[in-house]
């Protein structure tokens, strides 16, 4: 298996012994990737490149030799998908999922649904990379009049919260996204991790790039040049104190990956190179 380094801040310091494992993953391909939509809070399914994709991440990490204790997810079926397609490619289906809002993708607000090429040719593609991965930029709220307002806040999933639908996001910036996901980090995930579980969170690419900020140390302004790709397991390595003790890495082909960053990269500009 190779093995690519993606350079962090905080873990080009100092040798540390690493205490911990957990695994970050941005699920499969989902079905509005292939249309180029903000897909945010709609819960679209995985596409079949998706469930290929799950699948061979759950291969991996099997040929790897890794045995999961729990998964956790959000509450959008691409993100549970992936979960269960993995871990029945790991022929480990009896391990247990737990799903929560808080790893939710981020909620794009207004942009949901928009099409993310339109969007670079009608306001540049540096705007929109900017809408996409700037760190505290929130975007235009999501009102009634939306198309997706009502299949999204009427969704009985979203009756089933820690807050109330009138207190759930009606947009976010990534620093929201780590302001709501931290707590269930610290609460809920971190005592697993420190009972000797290795965890693996099935999420989305910008409650992924939140989590790994925060583990990683990344700055406001790197993170803007940090984008996953879908179905590729991150290894994080962690001392006692829940400080990297080396890069993250991304498994898997590492020629694949790249190829795969830059398809995503690709979505935010007029035309796609890829
Ligand atoms: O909301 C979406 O469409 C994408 C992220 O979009 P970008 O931030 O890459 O534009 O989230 P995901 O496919 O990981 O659930």
């Amino acid at each position: 298996m190779m093995f690519f380094t993606f350079v962090a801040a905080a873990a080009r310091q100092s040798f540390r012994m690493s205490k911990y494992k957990v695994f970050v993953m941005r699920h499969g391909e989902g079905a509005w990737t292939k249309e180029n939509r903000f897909c945010s809070w709609v819960d679209q399914r995985l596409s079949e490149d998706g469930v290929k994709e799950a699948l061979a991440c759950g291969h991996l990490l099997k040929e790897a030799g890794y045995h999961l204790d729990v998964v956790f997810t959000s509450l959008l079926s691409r993100s549970i998908h992936t979960a269960w397609l993995l871990l029945e490619a790991m022929e480990q289906e009896w391990v247990p999922v737990v799903r929560t809002w808080r790893l939710n993708e981020r909620h794009y607000g207004a942009l949901i649904g928009l099409n993310r090429a339109e969007m670079a040719l009608n306001h540049g593609e540096e705007q929109v990379k900017q809408w996409r991965r700037s760190y505290d930029l929130t975007l235009p709220p999501i009102d009634e009049s939306h198309p997706y307002f009502l299949e999204i806040y009427n969704d009985r999933r979203y009756s089933t919260c820690d807050v109330s639908k009138e207190d759930l996001p009606k947009s976010e910036s990534l620093k929201d996204v780590l302001e709501r996901l931290q707590p269930y980090w610290d609460g809920t995930i971190v005592p697993e991790i420190k009972r000797g579980k290795l965890v693996l969170i099935s999420g989305h690419g910008n409650s992924c790039r939140a989590l790994l900020k925060h583990l990683e140390g990344i700055s406001d302004a790197d993170i803007v040049n940090v984008t996953l790709p879908t179905g590729t397991p991150i290894l994080i390595e962690l001392d006692e104190n829940f400080r990297p003790t080396k890069p993250m890495q991304l498994l898997g082909d590492q020629e694949a990956i790249q190829a795969a960053i830059r398809k995503v990269e690709d979505q935010g500009k007029v035309k796609q190179t890829t």
